[in-house]
């Protein structure tokens, strides 16, 4: 592996917060072009390993290398060529979009009248351009995820990282995502795909990463994993990976709590 194609390499990556090791010993290296799907359960770990490679997180233990350069040596040049959609964005509601993708763009160093050319297209592709100078605080869930995407993009990162992206996204625009993201990938940007969503995961990426408690269980490709653990499905991949078999009782259990008791008062 020659070293422009190395993207990412996470090597012995150790966070704690207080006594709770939350990442134990994370290794990871990431080729140009792939798409990683990074799964794993609720409070795995997964947006601390990426506010760490943000930059967002410093007191964690290991080395983390973007594009070859050591993220702790200070130098943050390495930012302008990620662009990251967050699971929970604040965005600025009371901005119309154009105002918030002018204002992004800039902070990633793109002259002003160039981004609001790029953010009128790309609006126009998503069939938000008569909303261009709408607030967001009157779009939908679906719109404003377009717009984070939108803003995620604006300055043409080499890497990407997508936690949840297409939260509230139609079928049809999901498609247009999943399609853009396979293209993306074929030119050659890295993808980092965070999601709970099993089979758009299982379709999307090219390689699987499952953290559970802080360590990678598994590492590979669908088929890979798949024939690892004779399940056909990633979500019923993860179940077994996690440990996870009681799903009918607790469902069971669940519902008999709802009906059950009288209320007499
Ligand atoms: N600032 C913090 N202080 C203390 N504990 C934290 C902090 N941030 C995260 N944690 C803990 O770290 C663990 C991992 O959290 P993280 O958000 O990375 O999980 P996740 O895999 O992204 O989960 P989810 O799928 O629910 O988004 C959790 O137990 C969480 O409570």
């Amino acid at each position: 592996m020659s070293m422009e194609n190395k993207v990412l390499s996470l090597r012995n990556v150790t966070m704690r917060y207080g006594v709770k090791t939350v990442l134990n010993g994370v290794n990871l290296e990431v080729e140009r072009g792939q798409i990683i799907g990074y799964i794993g359960p609720n409070g795995a770990g997964k947006s601390t390993t990426v506010k760490i490679m943000l930059g967002l997180i410093k007191n964690y233990k290991g080395q983390v290398e973007i594009f070859g350069q050591d993220i702790a040596s200070g130098d943050p040049s390495y930012k302008k060529r990620i662009g990251y959609v967050p699971e929970q964005a604040e965005l600025y509601d009371n901005l119309t979009a154009m105002e918030y993708l002018a204002f992004t763009g800039e902070l990633y160093g793109l002259n002003r009248k160039f981004a609001e050319e790029k953010a009128q297209k790309l609006m126009e592709e998503f069939d938000l351009g008569h909303v261009l100078h709408s607030r967001i605080s009157s779009f939908s869930k679906g719109m404003k995820q377009k717009v984070l995407i939108i803003s995620s993009l604006l300055h043409n990162p080499d890497l990407l990282f997508f936690d949840e992206p297409l939260s509230g996204l139609d079928a049809n625009s999901m498609m247009v995502i999943r399609e853009m993201l396979a293209q993306l990938a074929a030119q050659g940007k890295t993808i980092f795909y965070s999601s709970h969503i099993m089979d758009i995961v299982e379709k999307i990426s090219n390689r699987i990463v499952l953290l559970v408690n802080g360590v990678v269980v598994a590492d590979g490709s669908f088929e890979e994993l798949q024939e690892k653990s004779e399940e056909g499905s990633l979500s019923g991949i993860f179940n077994q990976l996690t440990g996870f078999t009681d799903h009918a009782s607790r469902a069971a259990r669940f519902i008999s709590i709802v009906e059950g008791g009288t209320d007499n008062e």
